[in-house]
């Protein structure tokens, strides 16, 4: 029995990771566009279906095979109760589905059986070459970067762990991020990282292209592409390596001797950090905040830490410690200056190169209204969001270990250390921090714990103890 896609993907869509309105229960799910994209060669795609991976370019060669392979470009809309929420799909169409991608099936609809196409590599091509090509499919404008070459032939993998959005590797060239819910506007990633990519920044994935459409009457980016760096291994994982050494060492070693010392990566993390900043601060505005404005500043810090604890009472009983340093920065009555900043900095954003630490994700907190997300802010905003991720590095492994309260002390030694070598970097490369800014530092670091407490509520509940201690460490 056959389907609508709308009623099909209904049911669908609850059990997909990057899908943000699990909790609620959907009243209304609408196909707002579906656009068919040009497939090279559909009949070879189906071809190399029925007859296994073998290819063959012989038209008379290939068996007769009823309908078609076809793939849709799909924005959905999804209301829950009051909000509506846009989604972007890449929906495929297969008289039957391969074996490989039985698991990624939707339903069975007019048009044959629906599957979720980002799976299969003999689709997604036609994104790769769209882009290329500088291509107009429907509403969908697709762009390269002035400058760059593409190669089209590289095909793709979804890369794993993916949460909020979807990214395809293709080949070992290229990483092409499609953003699953669709905010109105230009994300901030692809604005700030072709601005940096044309001043030759070091610390960025070289961007290739992106995916747009107009989106309830706004230019929005739909997908980005840029360099994938094969080599690279992310900031979190090596901090991970690092801490999992401290503690398999003996008792009472000190960090830097217990192999797998992190401490100058995260000096050489924040002399990278400086000069990301630095070349934000050329290729954007900066301005400065005076006295009313920080005090402004600090009432949004108060109003984000009310409604954690309003998301997670328990959280009321740690925020005394929060108000307090709120306080201290109200009353200092010293301007700030702000400019672009990356707005989401943890140990997981960033990647170790042979060469650099490139910096990646440029979107800001999942979740807030593009204008927050591009506004000018402190850099030491991120400076505090690097901060916090040394501390979530240091605990993360202590979960369920028998020993965690024995080596408490070594995961706050392991976190002091890669604090301070951080700052250290960050002073050295030039990065700004002066004797007033630790107030700031924890009045933002403080912030950002507030967000992490929803954030882990939401997504890890286990995880809740790591941002919760922030409110009971005594102030630097
Ligand atoms: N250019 C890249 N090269 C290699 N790996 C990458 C690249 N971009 C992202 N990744 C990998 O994908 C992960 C998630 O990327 P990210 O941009 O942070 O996506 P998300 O917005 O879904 O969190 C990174 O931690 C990294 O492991
Ligand atoms: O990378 P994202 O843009 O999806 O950021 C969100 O998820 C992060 C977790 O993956 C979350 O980061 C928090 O956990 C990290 C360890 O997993 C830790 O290093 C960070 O310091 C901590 O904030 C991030 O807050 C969230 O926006």
């Amino acid at each position: 029995m056959t389907h609508t896609l709308e009623a099909l993907l209904a049911g669908w869509i609850t059990g997909q990771r990057w899908f943000a309105g699990k909790s609620r229960a959907i009243s209304e799910l609408a196909v707002e566009s579906a656009t068919p994209l040009p497939l090279r060669d559909p009949e070879e795609i189906l071809h190399n279906a029925v007859a296994g991976s073998s290819r063959t370019t012989d038209a008379a060669a290939r068996p007769r095979t009823r309908g078609q392979v076809s793939v849709r470009h799909v924005v959905i809309t999804v209301r829950q109760g009051d909000t509506t929420d846009r989604y972007q799909l890449l929906v495929g169409f297969r008289p039957e589905l391969p074996q490989r991608l039985r698991h990624v099936a939707i339903g069975l609809t007019d048009e044959g059986h629906a599957y979720d196409a980002v799976h299969d590599a003999d689709v997604t091509g036609v994104l790769l070459s769209a882009i290329a090509g500088d291509a107009d499919v429907g509403p969908l404008r697709f762009r390269h970067m002035p400058g760059t070459e593409i190669d089209t032939s590289a095909r793709s993998l979804v890369l794993g762990g993916e949460q909020s959005n979807t990214s395809l590797v293709f080949g070992d060239a290229y990483i092409c991020k499609l953003f699953r819910k669709l905010i109105p506007g230009v994300n901030p990633e692809v604005e700030v990282v072709s601005a940096l990519a044309r001043r030759g920044s070091r610390n960025i994935a070289r961007p290739y292209g992106w995916i747009e459409a107009d989106v309830a009457g706004q230019n929005t980016t739909l997908a980005f592409t840029q360099e994938f760096l094969p080599t690279a291994s992310d900031g979190w994982s090596l901090a991970l390596t690092s801490v999992r050494d401290l503690y398999g060492s003996l008792p009472g070693t000190p960090c830097c001797d217990a192999g797998g010392d992190f401490a100058a990566e995260s000096h050489r993390l924040g002399i990278a950090t400086a000069n990301l900043h630095r070349q934000l601060a050329d290729a954007f505005p900066t301005s400065t905040i005076e006295a009313p404005e920080v005090k402004r500043m600090v009432e949004g810090f108060r109003r984000r830490l009310d409604s954690a604890i309003a998301e997670v009472p328990k959280l009321s009983a740690y925020a005394g410690s929060a108000h307090e340093a709120f306080d201290r920065l109200s009353d200092m009555g010293r301007p700030i200056t702000v400019q672009r900043v990356h707005g989401d900095y943890h140990l997981g954003q960033v990647m170790r190169t042979p060469n650099e630490w490139v910096v990646l994700d440029f979107e800001g907190e999942p979740g807030q209204p593009l204008s927050e997300r591009r506004a000018l802010d402190s850099p030491l905003r991120d400076v505090a969001g690097m901060l916090r991720s040394f501390e979530y590095a240091a605990r993360h492994l202590l979960f369920g270990r028998a020993d965690a309260g024995a080596l408490e002390p070594c995961a706050a030694e392991w976190a002091a250390r890669n604090r301070a070598a951080f700052i250290a970097g960050y002073s050295a490369g030039g990065g700004r921090i002066h004797g007033d800014d630790a107030v700031l530092l924890r009045a933002l670091e403080l912030s950002k714990a507030a967000y992490e407490v929803v954030y882990e509520a939401r997504n890890r509940p286990a995880w809740l103890p790591i941002p919760l201690a922030a409110f009971t460490h005594a102030a630097a």
